[in-house]
């Protein structure tokens, strides 16, 4: 069987990591007899400079046509020309994707790799002995991201709103997520809101409340997300799954990413109710070290991990790339993000050598 696979590297560093994981989707292919159906499409700086949009329809077909996207990161236009016209948010091909597809639940897993437990800038004894791993899911379709944007003048005072919203159908699809993905962890759930200022937040948590009675075998808490981020810095351990809104989450998930270290090591997974999905790292584009190969690969590599289980349901390939990674870190092989020393890591290319040499 061909399955088919979007490409879209996007810009920034995007094209970088990706190409490093199609050397690995390639290696899955020979080492198991896979074809996989690799279509490349432009998304962001790539095809706004292109053909002034971020999305081409071609693009979009292409996503249409695919078993699963494999998305890379963009950060708008690359021409310094373009920049001004990069104002308008809706052009941002990712929020445009998540819509059209209606991906609503996004992963995030958080886990620190036993090989970079001293890189994690929290002391040991913070980490404890249980370490840290926990997902964080986010609602990808509503809140501030999508309710209506406005820009005006009021009282001769430049004024914008951004309204957020939510309805209780939107809520639910999480809730139940949240409590499915527990139930093959730990058990817990912790639901992050601002019950005690806003009304989305009310509505969040009494809807979590009553699906919660339909999973009687899991543990449902509530914590505040201010608290929430006081809580990554002091006991981490303590989540197994947090489930939130969308701006908390977005933010909440690059604290988390800290947590292990670098932005650079972790993967998402985006799913709409019909299971289709994009996998894409939860950083961006860093333009700050685009264009040097040194950016770190593993985000991108174990997007198509979750991509090959959630996607294709192929365990086996998956976990002998995850076991690869594992043995290149046990190896003392690190890319700058990931490294102590200032001269002692290898470049993204060279890493990647590795990995391919342990599958
Ligand atoms: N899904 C996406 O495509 C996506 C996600 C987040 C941000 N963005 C965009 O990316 C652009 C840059 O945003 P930013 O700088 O705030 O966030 P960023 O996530 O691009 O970078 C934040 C920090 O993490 C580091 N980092 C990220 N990925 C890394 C990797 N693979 N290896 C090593 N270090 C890594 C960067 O160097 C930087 O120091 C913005 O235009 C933003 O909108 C896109
Ligand atoms: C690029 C940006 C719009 C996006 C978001 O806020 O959702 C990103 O930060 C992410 O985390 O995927
Ligand atoms: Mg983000």
């Amino acid at each position: 069987m061909k399955r088919s696979i979007a490409i879209l590297s996007g810009d920034g560093i995007g094209p970088e990591v990706m190409d490093q994981t199609i050397r690995i989707i390639k290696k899955i292919e020979e080492k198991f007899g896979h074809q996989f159906h690799l279509q490349y499409g432009d998304v962001g700086g790539v095809a706004y400079d292109k053909f002034e949009k971020h999305l081409p329809e071609m693009t979009h077909q292409i996503c249409e046509y695919s078993d699963a996207i494999l998305f890379g990161s963009v950060g708008g236009p690359l021409t310094e020309s373009h920049l001004k016209k990069w104002q308008d948010c809706e052009k941002n091909s990712i929020l445009v994707l998540r819509k059209k597809f209606q991906f609503s639940t996004n992963m995030r897993p958080i886990k620190v790799f036993r090989e970079l437990n001293a890189i994690s800038p929290l002391k040991e004894s913070i980490v404890g002995a249980n370490g840290i791993d926990f997902i964080i899911l986010r609602e990808l379709l509503g809140d501030v991201y999508t309710g209506e944007h406005k820009t005006y003048i009021e009282n001769n005072l430049r004024t914008a709103t951004d309204l957020s919203l939510y309805n209780e159908k939107q809520i639910k699809i999480l809730a139940h997520h949240s409590f499915k993905v527990a139930q093959k962890r730990k058990s817990k759930v912790t639901s992050v809101d601002k019950a005690n200022a806003l009304d989305t937040s009310k509505l969040w948590r009494t809807i979590m409340n009553e699906v919660s009675n339909q999973y009687p075998d899991v543990f449902l808490e509530h914590m505040l997300v201010d608290n929430c981020a006081y809580q990554f810095m002091i006991n981490p351990s303590q989540f197994d799954v947090i489930v939130t809104a969308n701006l908390f989450g977005d933010i909440l998930s690059d604290a988390a990413a800290g947590l292990t270290g670098s932005l650079g090591l972790i993967p998402s997974a985006s799913f709409n109710e019909q299971g289709f999905a994009l996998y894409e790292p939860s950083g961006g584009s860093a333009p700050n070290i685009a264009g040097k190969n040194i950016a770190n690969p593993i985000a991108q590599i174990l997007s198509f991990v979750l991509l090959l289980k959630h996607s294709f349901e192929l365990y086996e390939e998956a976990i002998l790339i995850e076991k690869a990674i594992h043995q290149t870190l046990k190896n003392g092989f690190r890319t700058q993000d990931i490294c102590f020393s200032d001269n002692n890591y290898v470049s993204s290319s060279k890493f990647t050598d590795i990995i391919l040499s342990f599958i």
